[in-house]
């Protein structure tokens, strides 16, 4: 019965998309940050940690960024895009014109501003653990009503003063679900590479190398974002996502061209996408697998001696 460690506590975005891949049998523990989560899978007490990697209209949440970064490496198996959608929970009978403070994660706040400076415009602003603590903070009389996950009007005894809130039309918020490294989830043709890299900053031109070993491959690169090393400015981590799987010749080669060239490659898994995009321009490329296995019976023929 295999367990997930999720973003919490119960009623966050984050549950559900854990409940998004999660089986029936399966088991969903909350936990209070990120780095929580991604602990109870090192230490062996689930198996699987669901944790928010990027939203379209704030983008990178940093926390998982950085500890996605550090420790004992996690690999991504999955991940689940959801649309979002908030709700607006108050404590039993305020009503709109009495609530005096609002709280959320700060990702939610930023995606209902337009609709607080309409509705709350008097209500202070707090910036909460997470969207489901600020529904735990209405609860505990810390604040008078929190931005959370539809699902969390379930879980906690509070009045629902709206619901289907989004500033942005569209919203997506993306997920990761990650695991000790072991077996890979095979490549389906659709599938994306995360990986972070350090490389020398003082190197002219260094991002511009590893981004070419990409291009030339034909492999579409999907997301880059950077994160300061924290000791000293002008120091960064780089997060590339990419098409493709890692079992691809030309993901493997990219791969080992980076691990070449930089200080340091960690891999963050190859797992299917969300949205299905075939990354078919590779063939068009001569970047297949059969591209690959043709060029490499070539070379060995003329390094032997029998074809050229
Ligand atoms: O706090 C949550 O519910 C989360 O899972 C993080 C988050 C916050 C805002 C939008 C999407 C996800």
């Amino acid at each position: 019965m295999p367990s997930i460690a999720y973003f919490g506590p119960r009623g966050t975005f984050s549950e559900q998309a854990a409940r998004v891949h999660a089986g029936a049998d399966d088991t969903l523990e909350p936990m209070r940050t990120v780095p929580a989560a991604l602990a109870a899978v090192r230490a062996g007490e689930a198996d699987l940690a669901c944790v928010p990697v990027e939203n379209s209209v704030e983008g990178a949440v940093s926390a998982t960024m950085d500890a996605l970064a550090v420790d004992e490496p996690l690999v991504a198996v999955a991940e689940v895009v959801l649309p979002v959608r908030f709700s607006v929970l108050v404590r039993p009978n305020l009503t709109a014109d009495r609530v005096r403070t609002v709280a959320s994660h700060p990702h939610a706040l930023a995606q209902v501003q337009g609709w607080l400076a309409a509705n709350l415009p008097d209500a202070a602003q707090t910036a909460a653990n997470s969207t489901a603590a600020a529904a735990v903070g209405v609860l505990d009389g810390s604040w008078d009503a929190a931005v959370t996950a539809p699902v969390a009007a379930t879980h906690y005894p509070l009045d629902v003063l709206a619901t289907g809130i989004a500033d942005v039309e569209g919203a997506v918020t993306r997920f990761l679900l990650l695991r000790h490294p072991g077996t890979l989830p095979g490549p389906t043709g659709s599938d994306r590479t995360s990986i972070v890299v350090t490389a020398a900053a003082e190197r002219t031109g260094v991002l511009a190398e590893l981004l070419t070993e990409l291009a030339l491959r034909g492999i579409n690169l999907s997301r880059i974002e950077s994160r300061p090393l924290k000791g000293r400015l002008g120091q960064y981590r780089f997060y590339l996502d990419f098409d493709g799987h890692v079992h691809e010749q030309r993901v493997g080669d990219a791969l080992a061209a980076l691990h070449r060239r930089c200080q340091h490659v960690r891999f963050l898994g190859s797992y299917p996408r969300a949205e299905p995009s075939p990354t078919s321009t590779a063939a068009a490329a001569g970047n297949t697998d059969a591209d690959y296995a043709a060029a490499g019976e070539w070379l060995a023929a003329v390094r032997n001696g029998t074809g050229g």
